[in-house]
Formats: structure tokens, C-alpha cells, sequence
């Protein structure tokens, strides 16, 4: 898939914006603050009706404007989808060949990204909350039926957090109530964990080939998902929902003494090995890299494998970050069948004879110029 054209009104500080891109590779190069991330930040909000750096909406409108409007033309293989997302006061509307859809989680997931931004090189030292984004920005990509879940796993989380608060202050507290929400959550987490185990089992295996191949076959890497005793990816939901309510039975007075919910996949982590030891204790920074830039070529792949169609890759000022050898493997790898948008505040230390032909804008101040002929296609 690839986007054949975006317009902006209002987008952070792009007032008006019309781009036609290429289907394959796009530079966006502007000093610091000019616009680049927040052109990226528009292509992801399209795809996922939400920001990759706020989750506050309303820092997306342009300064003293009254809504933001995105609108995209997305090209499948073999048809042509309209996108069109609207921010305003009143909140969200977001409309699919020109039809408003009612639930977003019918929206996310027409137009699938993948985001490669300098904190994703901490996606294996950073804390484990980065890791679960991942997964689950990923995965909600590409499986409606785990986003519905993890949703209803967020808000239960929510309600049974605030009773354990409230529980914890008052001893003659709602046993019934409690076992309803633990029984909710306990449901929702087996489907969270049992959709979490068969991602990471099929992440493995493009990642542990990507890995091998940037290595130069020395290094052989291992992910793992891990989660709560005696949880494993060879139980049924049915098996992990009754497993999680023993769990929780067990730590009810430990989870009302600290007022909140202790166990459960909203805690749990992504460990990497490679030759069989931990990356995150004892990679070196080049191998804890290697791994990063393995997890995001896996994620492409398997998005193609799972949906028939590549996502397109957005690098955010991520290019220049990696070391010729590493840059080599990611531009050959996407070479004629990702479209990619790549931000740089200068094509130093990128390797252009790899990028073949790429078209080229100017960002400058919240107005982008495109190299061809240098004219202004701002409206
Ligand atoms: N809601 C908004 N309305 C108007 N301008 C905004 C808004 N939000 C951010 N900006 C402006 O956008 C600019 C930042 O743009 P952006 O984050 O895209 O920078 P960038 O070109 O990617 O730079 P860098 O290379 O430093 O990451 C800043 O000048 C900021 O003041």
C-alpha cells in the first residue's frame, strides 16, 4: 500500500498543505522545528486516529484554529481508500470512503505505519512500558479483535484500580462487586496475552532471519514473552483466564494493601537474547541497535505476511543514527516495495546512492517545497 497524496488544514504549523508523494521513497529535509516530525506525526495520526508523541488531541490543531483536518488518498493493491480525519472541540470524526466510522477501531488499521523514531533505539534498554506499546501499536494495527480486547482490558483495569484505591481505605469494602471486575479482567487479560504469545511467536521468526543477516550470521536472536508464572503460549484462552483468576485470588490482599491491580499483562515485558544471552543486561549498544532495527524489518514483514500488503514505514530522524552497515541492510531491505518517508536535517552521513531516485521536499517554517521544481505546493 502506499499514500498517493495528503492534504493538511491546520495541522499543527501547517496552516494548508497539499503533497503528492512517491510510492517510494520520500526525504523530508528542514532545519530543527520547521515541520518534518509534525508531517510524519499527520501521515500517523491518518493511520491511527492518534498521535505517536501527545496523547492530548488538541496539541494537533494549529494554534488559534478552530479544528485540524487531514485528508489522504490511500492506494491498495487493488482498490483506492479515501481517509479523512477531523479534529475539533466537539472531538473526533473519522470517515473511510467518505463514510464517518462511528467506532475507530473500524478505522485504524486501512492505512498500516511503521514508525522508526530515535526513541525506538531504546526499544530494548528503555523500560518495559515502550516494549508493550509496541506490541500492541502493532498488533492493534493488524488484529481488530485484540484491539477490542485490550481496550475493554484498559477500562476494567481503570474501574478495578479505583475500587483496590477505595478498598484499601475501607475495610467493610464490596467483595461481589470486586470478583465481578476480577472475573471481567481476568477475561479480557487471556485474550490480551493469548493474541500477545502468537504475535511474538510470529514476530520470532522474521526477526531472528533479519537478525542473522545484519549480523553477518553471528548473531542468533530469541524473544520472549514474559508474563505471569505458569502462563505459557500453549494454553487456551479458556486455560490463561482460569490460570489469571487463581492469580488474582490469591493476590487480592497484597493488590488492595498497594490500591491498585499488581498482575496482569499491562505489566508484562518483552525479553531479547541473543547467542542465548539477555540483550537488554549484557548487549552491547551495536547489538542492542541490531535488535531494535531487527524488530522493526520483522514488523514490516510480517505485516505483509498477515495483511498481503506492506505498511509504509515512517523514519523519523532515525536514519543518521545508524551506522553505514546497519543503514545498508534497512534501505536495501525496503528497496521498490515500502513507501518510506524519511526525515533528515541534512543528507550527511545518509547514503543516498541507496535511496534511488527518492523525491525530495524542503520543509521550512510549516511550508514544504518539493526539489523537482522548487516551486511552493503549499496551497
Ligand atoms: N499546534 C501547533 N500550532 C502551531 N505550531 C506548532 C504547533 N505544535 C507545534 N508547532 C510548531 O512546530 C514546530 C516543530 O515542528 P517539528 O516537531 O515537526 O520539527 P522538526 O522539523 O521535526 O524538527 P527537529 O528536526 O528538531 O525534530 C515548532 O516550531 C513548533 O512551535
Amino acid at each position: 500500500m502506499y499514500l498517493e497524496d495528503i492534504v493538511l488544514q491546520n495541522f499543527r504549523n501547517y496552516e494548508s498543505a497539499e503533497l503528492s508523494f512517491s510510492p517510494s521513497i520520500n526525504v523530508l529535509i528542514g532545519k530543527n522545528a520547521q515541520g518534518k516530525t509534525n508531517l510524519i506525526e499527520s501521515i500517523y495520526f491518518l493511520a491511527m486516529s492518534r498521535s505517536h508523541r501527545t496523547s492530548k488531541d488538541r496539541e494537533l490543531i494549529r494554534w488559534e484554529s478552530e479544528f485540524a483536518k487531514v485528508n489522504g488518498k490511500l492506494k491498495k493493491k487493488s482498490h483506492s481508500v479515501p481517509m479523512e480525519i477531523i479534529l475539533s472541540k466537539r472531538g473526533k470524526i473519522a470517515k473511510l470512503n467518505h463514510l464517518e466510522q462511528k467506532k475507530l477501531s473500524n478505522y485504524i488499521g486501512q492505512l498500516n505505519v511503521i514508525l522508526f523514531a530515535p526513541e525506538d533505539l531504546s526499544l530494548v534498554k528503555g523500560s518495559p512500558s515502550i516494549r508493550r506499546k509496541f506490541i500492541d501499536m502493532e498488533l492493534g494495527q493488524m488484529n481488530k479483535i485484540y484491539l477490542y480486547h485490550l481496550a475493554q482490558y484498559q477500562q476494567i483495569l481503570k474501574q478495578r484500580n479505583q475500587f483496590l484505591k477505595q478498598a484499601k481505605h475501607s475495610p467493610k469494602f464490596d467483595q461481589i462487586y470486586l470478583d465481578v471486575l476480577t472475573e471481567q479482567l481476568a477475561a479480557e487479560g487471556a485474550e490480551v496475552l493469548f493474541y500477545r504469545f502468537k504475535f511474538v511467536n510470529q514476530l520470532n521468526i522474521w526477526a531472528q532471519q533479519v537478525q542473522i543477516d545484519i549480523s553477518n550470521g553471528k548473531e542468533q536472536l530469541e524473544i520472549t514473552y514474559k508474563t505471569l508464572p505458569d502462563i505459557t503460549d500453549e494454553l487456551s484462552i479458556e486455560e490463561i483466564f482460569n490460570r489469571l483468576k487463581e492469580l488474582y485470588k490469591s493476590a487480592q490482599q497484597q493488590e488492595i494493601d498497594q490500591g491498585t491491580t499488581t498482575l496482569g499483562p499491562h505489566r508484562d515485558d518483552l525479553i531479547f537474547y541473543v547467542n542465548d544471552k539477555n540483550v537488554q543486561t549484557y548487549g552491547s549498544q551495536g547489538q542492542q541497535r541490531t535488535t531494535a532495527l531487527s524488530l522493526k524489518l520483522a514488523e514490516i514483514e510480517l505485516m505483509n505476511e498477515i495483511t498481503g500488503e506492506y505498511p509504509i514505514l515512517l523514519l523519523d530522524d532515525v536514519l543518521s543514527e545508524l551506522d553505514d552497515n546497519r543503514q545498508t541492510h534497512l534501505l536495501n531491505s525496503i528497496q521498490n516495495k515500502v513507501q518510506t518517508f524519511i526525515t533528515t536535517t541534512s543528507l550527511d552521513g545518509v547514503q543516498m546512492e541507496l535511496l534511488n531516485h527518492p523525491l525530495i521536499f524542503y520543509v521550512d517554517e510549516g511550508t514544504i517545497t518539493d526539489k523537482e521544481n522548487e516551486e511552493e505546493i503549499n496551497s
